[in-house]
Order: C-alpha cells, then sequence, then structure tokens
C-alpha cells in the first residue's frame, strides 16, 4: 500500500465510523461535556406559574390611569411565599421578583414608580399596560417539549436546562474506550533511572491527553519491548475488553524492529492505509479488526504528537458522537517560507492575532521531528500543501489548531 494523500486517508479513517452506541446514566452535574443519547423532554413548565419579573406591585393595568388614585396594598407576594388571595379594582398586592402574580393582577408597577402614603396607600406615579413585567407560565418551555436533542453535546447552558426541565440525572454516550501503548526496548517510565541508550517514553501521556480532550477514556497499557508477541498480547486484551481503539506509538516505520505493521497484518487486520504524504508522521497505520479501530502512531515525539493531532482526535470526536468540527482555518504567514516538497508540510508554529483580529502564524526555527521543545512551544501547525510554491510574510495559508 503506498503514500497517500492527508485528505485520502482522512476519509478512510473515516468511513464507516460511527458514534459507539453504550449508554450510561450520569448525575447532572457530571454531564457537560458529555453527547447525549436520547431526547430530554420537559417534566414540568417553566415557569408554573405567572411570575413577576420585577420588584414592586402587581395591579390591575387599568388601576394606573392619570389621574392617578391611592390603591390599598392587601398583602405581599414574594418568590417562595404566593399571595394566596385575588385582588379586586384599587388593589395591589408588594411583589418581588419570581413571585407568583396574585390572580386578578394583569401588570406589575415597578417600585420606582410607585409612591406609599404616610397611611400605607400606593399612589402610582406612572401608567402601566397589562401584561407589563409579567412572565406567563410556560413562557421558558412547557411540560413535554423536547428541551434537548439526543445527539447534543451538553454544554453548560444545556446541563441547566435539563435541570430546569426536572431531570436530576442523564442518558449520556459512553466514553470510547481507547488503549495507548508504547512501544520500544529503548524506553524507561519517566521517573526512572535512564540507562545507557535508554530514552524516556514521553508520546503515551501526550497521547492520551488528546485522546481524553476529543471525549475518548484511555486504557494505559503502558510500554511493550519490541517483541511482536508481547505487542500481540495488548491487542487481544484491548479487543476482550472491548475497547473502540487501539493506539501504539512507534514502530511504525521499515527498520527491523518496527513490528506494528507485522503484528497488524498477523492479526488479519484490515488496513486503511499503512504510510501518509505528511511531514512530520509519514509512519502512520490505521485499519481495523472487527468494530475495534486500530492506529499505529509514528515513535517521533512531534510525528506522533502530531499525527495524533490530525487523524486519532478526529477519529475519536466521532466515536464519541462530537459534531465534526473543519481541521484548518485561516491564517497569515508572518514569516516567509520555503517552497514545500510532495508531502504535507505541518509546520510547528507560534500564533498570534494581530490588531485586525487575523492570526499570524511564524514557524518556528527548528522543525525536527525528534524536538518535543519545540512541539509545547508550538500553538498551531502550520499546514503547506504538496508542492506550495515559496510564500512571503503576509501571504494567506491554513493552520491547524493544538490545543
Ligand atoms: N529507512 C527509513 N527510516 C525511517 C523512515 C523511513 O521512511 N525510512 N521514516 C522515519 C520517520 S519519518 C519517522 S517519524 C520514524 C518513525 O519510526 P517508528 O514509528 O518506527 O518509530 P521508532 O523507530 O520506534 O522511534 C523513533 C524515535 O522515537 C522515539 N520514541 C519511540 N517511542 C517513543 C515514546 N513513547 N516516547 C518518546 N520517544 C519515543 C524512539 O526512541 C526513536 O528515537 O522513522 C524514521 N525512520
Ligand atoms: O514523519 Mo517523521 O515524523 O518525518 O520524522
Amino acid at each position: 500500500m503506498s503514500l497517500i494523500a492527508v485528505e485520502e486517508a482522512h476519509r478512510r479513517l473515516m468511513a464507516a465510523t460511527e458514534p459507539v452506541r453504550r449508554t450510561t446514566l450520569v448525575p447532572l452535574r457530571e454531564a457537560a461535556g458529555r453527547i447525549l443519547a436520547e431526547d430530554v423532554l420537559a417534566k414540568r413548565t417553566q415557569p408554573g406559574f405567572d411570575a413577576s419579573a420585577m420588584d414592586g406591585y402587581a395591579l390591575r393595568a387599568e388601576d394606573t390611569r392619570a389621574p392617578f388614585r391611592a390603591l390599598a396594598v392587601v398583602g405581599e407576594s414574594a418568590a417562595g411565599r404566593a399571595f394566596d388571595g385575588r385582588i379586586g379594582p384599587g388593589e395591589a398586592v408588594r411583589i418581588f421578583t419570581g413571585a407568583p402574580v396574585p390572580e386578578g393582577a394583569d401588570a406589575i408597577l415597578i417600585q420606582e414608580d410607585a409612591e406609599r402614603s404616610e397611611d400605607g396607600a400606593l399612589i402610582p406615579q406612572e401608567g402601566v399596560s397589562p401584561g407589563q413585567h409579567i412572565r406567563p407560565a410556560g413562557v421558558d418551555f412547557s411540560a413535554g417539549t423536547v428541551l434537548l436533542a439526543r445527539g447534543t453535546l451538553l454544554s453548560p447552558g444545556a446541563v441547566a436546562l435539563a435541570a430546569s426541565g426536572g431531570h436530576p440525572e442523564i442518558l449520556v454516550l459512553d466514553r470510547p474506550k481507547v488503549a495507548v501503548l508504547a512501544t520500544g526496548d529503548e524506553l524507561v517510565p519517566p521517573g526512572a533511572d535512564v540507562g545507557p541508550s535508554q530514552i524516556v517514553a514521553s508520546n503515551g501521556y501526550g497521547v492520551a491527553a488528546l485522546v481524553e480532550a476529543a471525549g475518548g477514556t484511555v486504557v494505559d497499557c503502558g510500554i511493550a519491548p519490541d517483541d511482536d508477541a508481547e505487542i500481540a498480547g495488548h491487542l487481544d486484551r484491548a479487543l476482550a475488553e472491548g475497547c473502540d481503539c487501539f493506539v501504539t506509538i512507534g514502530g511504525a516505520s521499515v527498520g527491523d524492529h518496527d513490528l506494528i505493521g507485522k503484528v497488524f497484518e498477523a492479526k488479519r487486520a484490515e488496513m486503511a492505509f499503512l504510510k501518509v504524504a505528511m511531514r512530520p508522521g509519514k509512519p502512520l497505520m490505521a485499519g481495523r479488526i472487527g468494530d475495534m479501530r486500530l492506529v499505529g502512531l509514528p515513535g517521533n515525539p512531534a510525528s506522533s504528537m502530531v499525527a495524533a493531532t490530525l487523524f486519532l482526535a478526529p477519529l475519536v470526536e466521532r466515536l464519541a458522537g462530537r459534531p465534526e468540527r473543519p481541521m484548518t482555518r485561516a491564517a497569515i504567514l508572518g514569516s516567509d517560507v520555503p517552497e514545500n516538497g510532495l508531502r504535507t508540510d505541518f509546520m510547528r508554529a507560534r500564533a498570534v492575532v494581530d490588531a485586525d483580529g487575523t492570526i499570524v502564524a511564524t514557524p518556528l526555527p527548528r522543525q525536527d521531528s525528534s524536538l518535543l521543545s519545540i512541539y509545547a512551544a508550538a500553538d498551531v501547525l502550520l499546514m503547506r500543501p504538496p508542492h506550495a510554491p515559496a510564500a512571503r510574510a503576509g501571504e494567506s495559508c491554513r493552520i491547524v489548531d493544538l490545543s
């Protein structure tokens, strides 16, 4: 299978990828950021009664016509403590914001437009029209209305709406389970003694963080040596545990110790691609075994992060049921860039917003794919299409956000 273009690889990866079907009932406090698995219907009407929108007096609008005459204040209605009588002509009730409007009243006179005489009578100073400052019952929603549709990404506002509709818990899609395995005889965990010719396994941490930000949950498989039986054992366990995706880091290239392609082949995986025409991240594989997705990321630190940002994150977002978002957005170049070769280049770059609100992206000085210090300092990837001619500062370009 040959080198394929980024867009084609993306299309193959996403083909026939559906959100997970497993669901969980979660307390509302844990629902933000999750995807609704069913429509949420209002269990109640909001507000359940005609409510005052202001502090003042509930009265009959017709009693506020000039010349103003004194009205008798016959009681009080506060939020949570309604006035349970009815008001008649020439009467008013002291009322506060959120309190039920008493029967017989059809408007609220705000207290700034009212005077009280020494004997307690109310003298309106302004006329009001019927309905003024009253929130009718059901103005927000009525019982039975669909408040939130299945598939909604639950924003803080959506969570508040579900609460208002009378739901203490909510049914959401499960987070896709993503197994992450770092491979390589040279790898030791951070904090361990690092022997000669060993290095610290860093990429799994970055990849796991990306998976979680995309709505997935990580099954950390740790580090496997360059041994196909051990790697295959991790893959079998991921399958047995019902993982939605099995991600490897390293061993994706062509060296004698690069075993991932061999393991996937031995497991009769259906491969979507084995190499992508991009820099960094060319040795990137994807496929599936049944419903479990496979992603073989390259080992170089910036390569694995770039490949995971461009391919793994959108895959996990789709599995999680999140709405699709465009991969790139417009920016302008902050410095000149040379012509590009045949692979799409994703240059690590700093982005600033200029006075007009335009994003200006400037590539960082060193682009070697082993440099995590540079990757971590980048805000965006500056995308250079295959064979793009040299371009000058100020020309338009496309960027990918790193977050
Ligand atoms: N003859 C060729 N050699 C290479 C090619 C090629 O096309 N032909 N491609 C190069 C490119 S591009 C990349 S990227 C790398 C990727 O190769 P692998 O995926 O097989 O990665 P490894 O060889 O296992 O490791 C590369 C490098 O990254 C370090 N590494 C690996 N895992 C981790 C980790 N979890 N945390 C931190 N660092 C990690 C590893 O020690 C190596 O230094 O292949 C080129 N070679
Ligand atoms: O894809 Mo490799 O990432 O160019 O170093």
